[in-house]
């Protein structure tokens, strides 16, 4: 579903180019405000002015040595994280994109790996476990392939969780397909329900708008549409916020967000991937309980307001995923999705440990 004009390779993750590390040459003025600021935050989207080494920035980079004081490594302050959640409900919150799997050129080729997957069954076997992303539910339930968790699609607005009374979870551990999964999934929230012939309109106009701009895409979330700009000569970005704003102007009850080289286009509900978390754990028969410890891990501005409610909550984390110094509502870090599976696979280990001192008392 799109279009789509140039090919694709690996990613920069994001990383500035030379030209991008340059103040912007563009025709700021000559723009409408919206499109203006938009483009403002498309450049923000893209990290400016610090490159750290991927692969391992805080072996290298003092700057990034000196964010992690501030949002300190997850791995590193694994034991101080864990002795906090001791005795409580652990509630696993994931995004999807740059989080489960590293962000690639093609939004198609967002293979989560089968490593990954075996992580993320393992973890949701021990704890309730959600992915929130800004894709479709089904889009993203395509790419994990899990039954056991809850999936809350379109940045929230479409949830759906597993059936726990069809048998034992373990017994219906994986599927290949959605069909499968309408067996053993089901629908439990749709916020927005009413746009979706409206995000399907908007979803062909954009389509149709950005057609000349090449590596632009539109990708329709069922609630949402995503207007990639990755695969785009920095200088037509301009145009990419200049065609959105055009069609948006007669779309009052839409809004902009932004992502990862990627412009959100989403009803103005006051619904987010917070709202969602805050949901689910009402869901869970937590949203109440003291003795609840949910962690949130994700790696965009999107996550940001899940990141936000667990601050101000202050019943668990937001852990930021991230190889470039950024400002978040996170408490604690993580490089890139390996680090992540790291994580998960300490945290599967401490709930299994957790659980055989139980046994044993
Ligand atoms: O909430 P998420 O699960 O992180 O989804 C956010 C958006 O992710 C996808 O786009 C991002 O990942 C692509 C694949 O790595 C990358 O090409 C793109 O530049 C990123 O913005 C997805 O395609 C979007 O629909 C999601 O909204």
């Amino acid at each position: 579903m799109g279009s789509y004009a140039n090919g694709s390779t690996c990613a920069n993750d994001d990383l500035p180019s030379a030209e991008e590390m340059k103040e912007p040459s563009f025709p700021l003025k000559t723009m409408p405000l919206h499109a203006n600021s938009w483009l403002n935050d498309m450049k923000i989207s893209s990290p400016t002015a610090i490159r750290v080494n991927i692969g391992n920035p805080s072996a290298f980079d003092p700057i990034y040595r000196a964010w992690t004081k501030k949002y300190p490594s997850a791995l590193n302050a694994f034991e101080k994280i864990v002795a906090y959640g001791k005795g409580k409900k652990t509630v696993l919150f994931l995004d999807y994109d740059g989080t489960l799997s590293p962000i690639v050129d093609e939004p198609d080729n967002a293979i989560m790996s089968d490593q990954m997957r075996e992580v993320v069954r393992n973890a949701a076997l021990h704890l309730p476990t959600a992915i929130i992303s800004g894709r479709s539910c089904d889009k993203v339930f395509d790419f994990v392939k899990l039954t056991e968790l809850y999936y809350a699609g379109s940045h929230g607005m479409d949830i759906m969780g597993p059936v726990r009374n069809t048998g034992s979870v373990t017994d219906n551990r994986s599927c290949t397909n959605s069909s499968m999964k309408q067996d053993k999934e089901v629908k439990i929230f749709q916020a927005a329900s009413e746009f979706i012939p409206m995000i399907d309109e908007v979803f062909i106009l954009l389509v149709e708008k950005i057609r000349g701009i090449d590596g632009a895409k539109v990708e329709n979330n069922t609630f949402c549409v995503s207007v990639h700009y990755r695969n785009v000569n920095e200088k037509d970005w301009p145009l990419v916020a200049q065609c959105t704003d055009d069609i948006l102007k007669a779309y009052p009850r839409l809004r902009l967000s932004h992502g990862r080289k990627v412009l959100e286009v989403r009803p103005v509900i006051d619904w987010n991937k917070g709202k969602a978390v805050e949901f689910l754990l009402d869901s869970l028969g937590l949203a109440h309980s003291d003795n609840v410890f949910p962690i949130y891990i994700g790696d965009d501005r999107t996550d940001e307001d899940a990141f936000k409610v667990l601050r101000e909550d202050k019943r668990g984390f937001g852990i930021l995923v991230s190889s470039v110094p950024k400002e978040s509502h996170a408490v604690y870090s993580l490089v890139d999705p390996s680090e992540v599976m790291d994580f998960l696979k300490r945290l599967v280990k401490w709930k299994e440990e957790e659980a055989l001192k139980i046994t044993i008392k």
